[in-house]
């Protein structure tokens, strides 16, 4: 595969005269038709003369760019803003593909995914490497559905900076809060692009007030549109006082021209830019000592003499402390503003040094990210992104190390630092990548190979896939002995469902999507248990007491106590074995078998017959709690979720109606332009299946985000229904 993809870069007689299979085949064939022959890297390119275009100018210079002419971003939105479309603008203006992908069309480069072409929407994240003016930009485009959240988080954590795309006619909708919020924990310098601006009900101004309220982030207005909507045909540049237009005749958006403003010709246009610009020097001298001092030493009579140069340097420095985002916009569809926008993207953003990190990596294989295309590389400098193949014991989330004593000496210095309360940024956490946030699955079902003897292979590839994505949870159900799979969302499991089958070969059967549920206990008890057995010439014999007892900590990890009658010795033998009976105790709840969260479990006594077992002392403890979980009065919790609903006008009625009948509480109902958004909470019960729904309702206009919110006790009622539905009654 791998030298298939190198050689599938450099030519096309090469690939035809190499045996590979039908399925590389068709992969190189199809990123053929795009990519240029001379861009993509391979070592072998000096041997194919006439191949390589003359912009390669050395091989090293390509492979090691200064680090200071590196930017690695990634690009976040909501979903359907425009982030692959923007994507395929960005590589197409830059080399390296010669036709414009078009998610519409299912032949983007970035969707790679068989799914996410079908689907139109991005599910895993890609990387691709291009050059833009001298510099190297690795960049990764992310999914915008909430279902795959721990995409975004997994990706954030590599990169130096982001471009959130936005649609202006929409604002900061709900998923672009989430990444917003993901970014916010990474540290990650932003930049915005507000995109969609030929869209009806386009608004500039609206969309940078949302980000002021909603994002709770300072705007710098590097551009201003020129028209909207219909209208809208290129962009001013404040900062360099030039106004961009694109050709209307040109339909790839290659042409554009740019020009000062001039008094005689705009006269207006030039006064709402000149404006611009000085509220954003002041607004820059506000947040920059630097720029302030020499704002007020040098050109506090006459901004206009400010150069352009300095403006950008400490809007530079701006946004890598973060106090303020520069916004920038266009149209990716219409093919306008993507230039702009890649120039913002090596002015603004910062290079991997001016992050600060430290990689330590040491890796026997290298590969250059191309989207599903990789080509092999010999070496590689600190602050490059690229892939590596083959690690059998890693998964997402955690990080590499040149050796054992350098990841030990992190630790120890981790452990030293952690005693610091408080202390950012310290050593610890620049060399230790930070690890990413899994979000509790909401969703189960069942799944069954096409035969038992397939098993293997179904248990094979959930590994791989559960590697991949930790937010996939597979586990065992103790009772029926089948394969349970835990996840985000319906999208989640039905996109596993299909990886499964397309990429390793297995048709499986999915059980029923079920609600996640949780229990918990409303009162205190207490229980004892005594567990005496004879295997062979042994005696196990325990007796245990615990307590267990409501608390509040929307946890499913058990507090576990100890009474200060349990002997220190006894404890120190049998600790582990204690807490792993509670703990299997807690995973299956009374009620649903659910787990059980916010509980505290006491133990009041213990006594251990000499030679019992440690898997005797487990197994009676368990018995144990589930004796007292089960005495206790018992409430099951279900996952309420957000819910955002953007809806025209018209159909906002029947959406209405629709949600009070699923138990929906609506908080708010914002105006967005001609559209209604509503906002409230949900039992994800309640919701399973709305796409259809809604899709229904509103004639395909409306669209929706969720977002797991908090765990909520079900009324007796709903709960009685639901355990008599369980328990086949109803
Ligand atoms: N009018 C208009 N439509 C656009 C623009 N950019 C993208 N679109 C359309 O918006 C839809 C979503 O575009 P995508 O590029 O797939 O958006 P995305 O953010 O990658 O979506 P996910 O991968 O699902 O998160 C598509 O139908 C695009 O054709 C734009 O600038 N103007």
């Amino acid at each position: 595969m791998l030298s298939n993809l190198r050689i599938c870069a450099v030519s096309h007689q090469t690939i035809s005269s190499v045996h590979i299979n039908n399925i590389c085949c068709y992969k190189v064939r199809a990123s053929l038709k795009r990519l240029k022959p001379h861009v993509p890297l391979g070592r072998n390119y000096s041997s194919l003369p006439g191949l390589i275009g003359n912009d390669i100018k050395s091989l090293h210079s390509i492979i090691n760019p200064p680090i200071a002419k590196i930017r690695n971003i990634g690009i976040m939105a909501h979903i359907d803003a425009g982030k692959t479309t923007t994507t395929e603008r960005i590589l197409y203006y830059s080399g390296y593909t010669r036709s414009l992908g078009d998610v519409d069309d299912g032949d983007t480069v970035t969707d790679f995914m068989a799914q996410e072409r079908e689907r139109g929407i991005t599910i895993q994240s890609a990387a691709v490497t291009f050059d833009w003016k001298g510099y190297r930009v690795n960049l990764i485009d992310t999914p915008g559905h909430v279902d795959f959240t721990l995409e975004v988080e997994r990706c954030l954590r590599v990169l130096d900076g982001a471009v959130a795309i936005f649609d202006a006619s929409a604002g900061v909708e709900a998923q672009t809060l989430t990444v917003w919020r993901q970014a916010d924990k990474h540290n990650i310098p932003r930049i915005c692009f507000l995109n969609k601006m030929d869209k009806t009900g386009a608004s500039f101004k609206y969309a940078v007030e949302s980000i002021r309220e909603k994002l709770k982030a300072k705007p710098l207005l590097l551009q201003l549109p020129i028209g909207e909507a219909k209208t809208f045909k290129g962009v001013v540049d404040v900062v360099t006082k030039e106004k961009l237009l694109w050709n209307s005749n040109s339909n790839d958006g290659r042409d554009f021209e740019r020009k000062p403003l001039l008094e005689m010709s705009d006269p207006e246009l030039l006064k709402e830019t000149t404006e611009a610009r000085n509220a954003l020097i002041e607004q820059v001298a506000d947040l920059d000592d630097e720029f302030a001092d020499l704002v007020l030493e040098e050109f506090s009579e006459n901004f206009d003499l400010l150069p352009a140069e300095k403006l950008q340097t400490a809007i530079h420095r701006v946004t890598l402390a973060q106090t303020a985002v520069p916004v920038l916009c266009g149209s990716a569809l219409k093919n306008k503003g993507i230039q702009p926008l890649l120039d913002a993207v090596t002015v603004y953003l910062p290079s991997p040094e001016e992050r600060n990190y430290e990689f330590l990596e040491r890796i026997s294989r290298l590969l250059l990210p191309f989207a599903d295309q990789h080509v092999e590389i010999p070496s590689l400098t600190a602050g490059n992104i690229a892939l590596t193949v083959g690690l059998k014991h890693t998964a997402t989330g955690d990080t590499i190390v040149s050796s054992k004593s350098s990841a030990l000496a992190a630790a120890r210095r981790a452990e030293r630092e952690g005693e610091k309360k408080h202390r950012q940024n310290n050593e610890a956490e620049r060399v230790l990548l930070a690890g990413v946030e899994i979000p509790e699955p909401v969703f189960f079902c069942t799944i069954e190979p096409p035969s038992v003897s397939k098993q293997p292979d179904l248990e094979h590839a959930l590994k791989c896939l559960q590697r991949e994505d930790p937010s996939l949870k597979v586990r065992l159900d103790p009772d029926s002995g089948q394969t349970v799979l835990c996840g985000m969302g319906e999208l989640h499991i039905e996109i596993i469902h299909d990886r499964i089958k397309r990429e390793y070969g297995l048709e499986t059967y999915l059980g029923p999507l079920q609600v996640a549920y949780r229990e918990t206990i409303l009162n205190s008890v207490r229980a004892t248990d005594i567990l005496d057995r004879t295997l062979g010439d042994k005696r196990h014999l325990v007796t245990v007491e615990v307590e267990a007892r409501p608390i509040e900590t929307s946890s499913v990890t058990p507090v576990i106590e100890y009474a200060e009658s349990i002997s220190e010795g006894l404890l120190k033998v049998s600790k582990e074995a204690i807490e792993s009976g509670i703990h299997s105790a807690c995973l299956q709840g009374p009620l649903l078998g659910s787990p059980v969260q916010d509980v505290a479990i006491t133990l009041y006594s213990l006594t251990v017959h000499p030679g019992t077992s440690t898997t005797m002392i487990s197994a009676c403890v368990s018995r144990c709690v589930q004796k007292a979980l089960k005495k206790a009065d018992k409430q099951v919790l279900e996952p309420l979720m957000n819910l955002e609903v953007t809806v025209a006008r018209d159909y906002l009625s029947p959406v209405l109606a629709d949600l009070a009948q699923r138990r929906g509480n609506i908080q708010e109902i914002q105006t967005r332009q001609d559209n209604k958004v509503v906002i409230g909470f949900v039992p994800l019960a309640d919701i399973m299946g709305y796409s259809t729904v809604l899709r229904t309702l509103t004639s395909g206009s409306a669209t929706f985000a969720l977002e797991l919110s908090t765990y909520q006790a079900m009324n007796s009622q709903d709960q009685n229904t639901l355990l008599n539905r369980r328990s086949g009654l109803t």
